[in-house]
C-alpha cells in the first residue's frame, strides 16, 4: 500500500513554485500505533480469558450466558480492528489558493456542472433549495464556466416556479456579492448574519430577496402557482407542462433551461451561470433507484449540455460557505497526475443549527470527519454523497479501464458545440432522461453511481476505489459547505435506519468487503470499508451489555471477574482505553466534553433502535417481503420541536416502536442498579458484583433523559404513554422470565 505522497512539497522545492497544497501524517500516529499493539495484546488475553470460561462452563445456563458475551465481545473486538485501520495513517491536507496564478490562467480553468437533488417540495421547501442553488451560482469562478442543475424527483412545479424567481433574484444577487466582497453567498444566512446593514445597496437586495420568498412561500403554501404569479408566456408554457394527469411518480420529462450563459446577463451585463432545471422521466411500472438514479439521468443530461469535466454532488440542504472552494478543488485538479488517478475530492459534512452540546450526535464527527483523514491515508476517502468534487472521467470504468458510454455524445471528452437551449440539445437531453433509457445499459452497475444500496453514496465510493481510483479528503478550517441535520430523535432514527439497510445491502451483497473487497484494496482498506459495510452488528454488544449483566445482577448471578482475581483488571483497561482514545479523537476534531458524552449516548441509543429495525428491514426486504424505498429526512422546522432541541431537551413525541427496546433497557438498568445497591448495603460485599454495578449505573446516568421524559415532562416532546407502558409491560416480562433462567 502506498502511503502518503507531500507532492506539492517536492514539486516547490525543485522548481521552486509555491505549493498548491501539502499533505501531512497527523503527529499523533506514532502512539496510536504503540497503543494499538498494547491493546491488542489485552484483547487477545480476553479472549484466552473467555474461552477458558466457556469451556468450564458447568451448567447449560452458564455456558449460554458465556457464549453470549464471547460473541458480543468478538463483535467489540472486530469493530475495533476496523477502527485501527483509520488510525494507522491518518492524513491531514493543506490548499494554497492564493498561488493559483502562478500555476493556472483564468481562462483555462475547467469547466464544473454542479448537480443539486431535491425530491419533495414539503419535506424539502423548495426556498432552501434556492438558497443552495445561489451560493454556487456565487462561486468566486468563471461564471460561463459554471453550470448549476437542479435534479427535482419530486416532478414539482412549485419548485420550478421557486428557480424562476431565483433566476431573476440571481441577477442582482451575484454582483451584490462580487461587488461588496461577500463571503457567507447564501442569501438567507448572509441576512441572518450580522451583515453591515449600512449601505443602502443592502437594504434594496434584502427587501428584494424578502419579495421573493414571500412568493415562493405564498405558492408552496397553497399548492398552485396563481395567474399573479406568471409574468410571460414562456413561463406559462413551462407550468403548461403540468397537466392534469402528471403526477410525482408518473410524468414526462421536465428540462427548463433558466439562465444560459450566453444569452443571461446580470444587472451589471456580466453573463451569469447557466441555470437548468430537470425533473426526470417517471412512471410507476419502472424503477427509479432513488437519488443513485436521479444522478446518473442528471450525468447524462449535463453531458449533453455542458459535459464538464469537474461535477461538484450536492444535497439540497447542503449550501456553499465559502466561495473559494472551487479554487481550493482546482489546487489538485490543476495537476495532470493528480487528474488522471483520483476519482473525487470529499468535503465534510458540517451542520448549521446544531444545539450548544448536539445532544442527538448530529455532527457525525467519526463518519464526516475523524475517520475520512484515515481513509485518505489508505489511498481513498470515503464518499458522503454530499459536497463531492467528482471528475467525470471516473464514472466510466477504471483509470486504465475506459467503459465508452452507448452514445458518443455522454462521452467524457466529448465536446458540446451547441448552445444548451438549441432543439437538438434539448431533444437529446429530454431522451436521456427517459425511465426506459437504462434498460440493458451499464449505467448503475459498471457506469455513473451504482444501485443496489440506498447508500448509494458509500457503495459508489467503495466501488470507485476497488476499481483502482484514489480519492482524497479536504477539510478547510472554514467549513466549505454547511447543511441541515434532524432535530427530532425519531427522524435521526429513521434517517439511521435507511444508513443501516444500505450498508447491509453492500456487506451482505457479492461485492462485500470480505470477498470482493480484500482481492482488490488490501487488508487496511478492506477492514475500514467493513467497519461501515457491516455497521449495524454494534447493536449485538450494545444490546447484549444493555440487559444481559443486568438481569444476571437482579438475580445476584455474577458474570465477570472478581475484583480480587487477576483477570478483572482487563476489564477497566479495555473500558477506560477504548474510551479514552474515543475522546482524544473526537476532541481533536473540535469536540468538547458534553458534545463527546452526548456522542456515545446516542452510540448506544442507536445500538437499541435505529441498527434492529434497520436489520430486520433489510432481512425482510432480502425476503422479497418489503420493498421499502428512500425515506426522505425531513428539513421542515417545527416551530415547538425547534425551541425543545435549543434548550436541548429530548424530542420523543410519536409512538415509534423503536423507543421500545430503548425504554425498556433504561428500565431495567434503574431496576437492577437499585436492586445491585440494596445488596451491597445489606451484605456490604461488591467484590463479585463490581462490574456488573458498574455497567448498570453506566446505563443509569446514560438513560437520564430516557426518565425524564418518561416521568416528569408534559410538553409534546415526552414519551408517550403507549410506549412506557408497553415497555413496562415487556420489562416485567422479561424480569419473570430471567428469574426463571436464573434459577
Ligand atoms: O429518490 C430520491 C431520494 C432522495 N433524493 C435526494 O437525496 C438527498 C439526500 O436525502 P436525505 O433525505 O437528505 O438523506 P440523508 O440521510 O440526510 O443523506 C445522506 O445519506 C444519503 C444516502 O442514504 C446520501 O445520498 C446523502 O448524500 C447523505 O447526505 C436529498 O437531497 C434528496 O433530495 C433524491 O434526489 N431522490
Ligand atoms: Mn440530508
Amino acid at each position: 500500500m502506498e502511503g502518503p505522497r507531500p507532492k506539492g512539497c517536492t514539486t516547490a522545492q525543485t522548481i521552486h513554485i509555491p505549493p498548491l497544497h501539502t499533505v501531512q501524517l497527523l503527529p499523533i500516529v506514532p502512539f496510536n500505533r504503540i497503543f494499538a499493539l498494547v491493546y491488542l495484546c489485552a484483547v487477545l488475553a480476553l479472549f484466552y480469558h473467555h474461552l477458558q470460561t466457556l469451556l468450564c462452563s458447568t451448567t447449560l445456563v452458564s455456558f449460554f450466558i458465556n457464549l453470549i458475551l464471547f460473541i458480543s465481545d468478538l463483535v467489540l473486538a472486530f469493530m475495533w480492528s476496523t477502527a485501527q485501520a483509520s488510525r494507522l495513517y491518518p492524513i491531514q491536507r493543506k490548499e494554497f489558493p492564493e498561488n493559483l496564478d502562478n500555476v493556472v490562467k483564468r481562462s483555462d480553468y475547467p469547466a464544473v456542472d454542479v448537480i443539486i437533488c431535491t425530491a419533495d417540495p414539503t419535506r424539502e421547501p423548495p426556498m432552501s433549495v434556492v438558497n443552495t442553488a445561489l451560493s454556487v451560482m456565487a462561486y468566486d469562478y468563471p461564471t460561463e464556466k459554471l453550470s448549476v442543475y437542479v435534479s427535482d424527483d419530486g416532478g414539482s412545479a412549485l419548485t420550478l416556479f421557486a428557480f424562476m424567481e431565483a433566476a431573476k433574484f440571481a441577477a442582482h444577487w451575484l454582483p451584490f456579492c462580487r461587488e461588496n466582497n461577500i463571503v457567507q453567498r447564501n442569501p438567507e444566512s448572509y441576512f441572518e448574519s450580522n451583515y453591515s446593514s449600512s449601505s443602502e445597496a443592502v437594504e434594496i437586495i434584502k427587501i428584494m430577496y424578502e419579495n421573493m420568498k414571500m412568493r415562493v412561500e405564498h405558492v408552496v403554501e397553497k399548492g398552485k402557482i396563481g395567474d399573479e404569479y406568471i409574468t410571460s408566456d414562456e413561463e406559462r408554457q413551462a407550468f403548461n407542462q403540468w397537466t392534469h394527469n402528471f403526477t410525482s411518480q408518473n410524468h414526462p420529462t421536465v428540462i427548463q433551461v433558466l439562465l444560459a450563459n450566453n444569452r443571461s446577463k446580470d444587472v451589471t451585463g456580466n453573463f451569469m451561470p447557466n441555470l437548468i432545471y430537470v425533473s426526470r422521466e417517471k412512471s410507476s411500472t419502472s424503477h427509479h433507484h432513488f437519488k443513485a438514479g436521479a444522478l446518473n439521468v442528471l450525468l447524462r443530461v449535463s453531458a449533453v449540455m455542458t459535459n464538464a469535466p469537474i461535477i461538484l454532488t450536492l444535497d439540497c440542504d447542503m449550501y456553499s460557505n465559502d466561495p473559494q472552494t472551487l479554487l481550493r478543488v482546482l489546487c489538485y485538479y490543476s495537476d495532470p497526475e493528480i487528474r488522471s488517478k483520483y476519482s473525487y475530492v470529499q468535503f465534510p459534512q458540517h451542520f448549521h443549527g446544531i444545539n450548544k452540546n448536539d445532544i442527538y450526535a448530529c455532527q457525525f464527527k467519526r463518519l464526516f470527519a475523524i475517520q475520512p483523514m484515515g481513509f485518505d491515508g489508505l489511498g481513498g476517502s470515503n464518499n458522503v454523497g454530499t459536497n463531492v468534487f467528482f471528475s467525470r472521467r471516473a464514472f466510466f470504468g477504471g483509470p486504465s479501464n475506459f467503459i465508452s458510454p452507448e452514445i458518443p455524445e455522454l462521452s467524457p471528452d466529448h465536446l458540446v458545440d451547441k448552445p444548451i437551449q438549441s432543439p437538438e440539445v434539448l431533444a437529446l437531453a429530454c431522451h436521456v432522461a427517459g425511465c426506459n433509457y437504462e434498460n440493458q445499459c451499464a449505467w448503475g452497475y459498471k457506469m455513473g453511481f451504482r444501485y443496489g444500496s440506498l447508500v448509494e453514496d458509500f457503495f459508489t465510493g467503495y466501488q470507485l476505489r476497488c476499481e483502482g481510483w484514489r480519492s482524497m479528503f479536504c477539510n478547510p478550517d472554514r467549513p466549505a459547505f454547511l447543511g441541515n441535520a434532524p432535530i427530532s430523535l425519531v427522524d435521526l432514527l429513521n434517517q439511521l435506519k435507511r444508513w443501516a439497510v444500505g450498508v447491509f445491502e453492500v456487506g451482505f451483497s457479492k461485492y462485500s468487503p470480505m470477498i470482493y473487497g480484500i482481492r482488490r484494496l488490501g487488508l487496511l482498506m478492506t477492514l475500514l470499508y467493513s467497519q461501515y459495510a457491516f455497521w449495524p452488528i454494534w447493536s449485538i454488544p450494545i444490546t447484549t451489555y444493555a440487559f444481559l449483566p443486568q438481569l444476571a445482577l437482579i438475580n445476584q448471578v455474577r458474570v465477570f471477574p472478581k475484583v480480587s482475581e487477576p483477570w478483572f483488571l482487563l476489564y477497566p483497561f479495555l473500558f477506560l482505553g477504548a474510551y479514552w482514545q474515543d475522546y482524544f479523537d473526537f476532541v481533536s476534531a473540535n469536540g468538547t466534553f458534553q458534545m463527546w458524552w452526548n456522542d456515545q449516548r446516542i452510540w448506544t441509543i442507536r445500538g437499541l433502535t435505529c441498527l434492529w429495525f434497520g436489520s430486520l428491514e433489510f432481512l425482510l426486504k432480502s425476503l422479497g417481503i418489503l420493498t421499502h424505498g428512500f425515506s426522505l429526512t425531513s428539513k421542515v422546522v417545527d416551530d415547538e420541536q425547534s425551541k425543545r432541541y435549543d434548550q436541548g431537551i429530548f424530542d420523543f413525541g410519536v409512538p415509534s416502536p423503536m423507543f421500545v427496546p430503548l425504554t425498556m433497557a433504561a428500565l431495567i438498568n434503574l431496576v437492577s442498579f437499585i436492586m445491585g445497591l440494596a445488596e451491597v448495603v445489606k451484605s456490604s460485599n461488591l467484590e463479585g458484583l463490581l462490574i456488573q454495578m458498574f455497567i448498570a449505573g453506566f446505563g443509569v446516568v446514560n438513560c437520564w433523559p430516557i426518565y425524564e421524559a418518561m416521568v416528569f415532562r408534559k410538553d409534546k416532546g415526552k414519551l408517550p404513554t403507549k410506549i412506557t407502558l408497553t415497555a413496562a409491560f415487556l420489562t416485567w416480562a422479561l424480569y419473570i422470565a430471567a428469574s426463571f433462567i436464573f434459577k
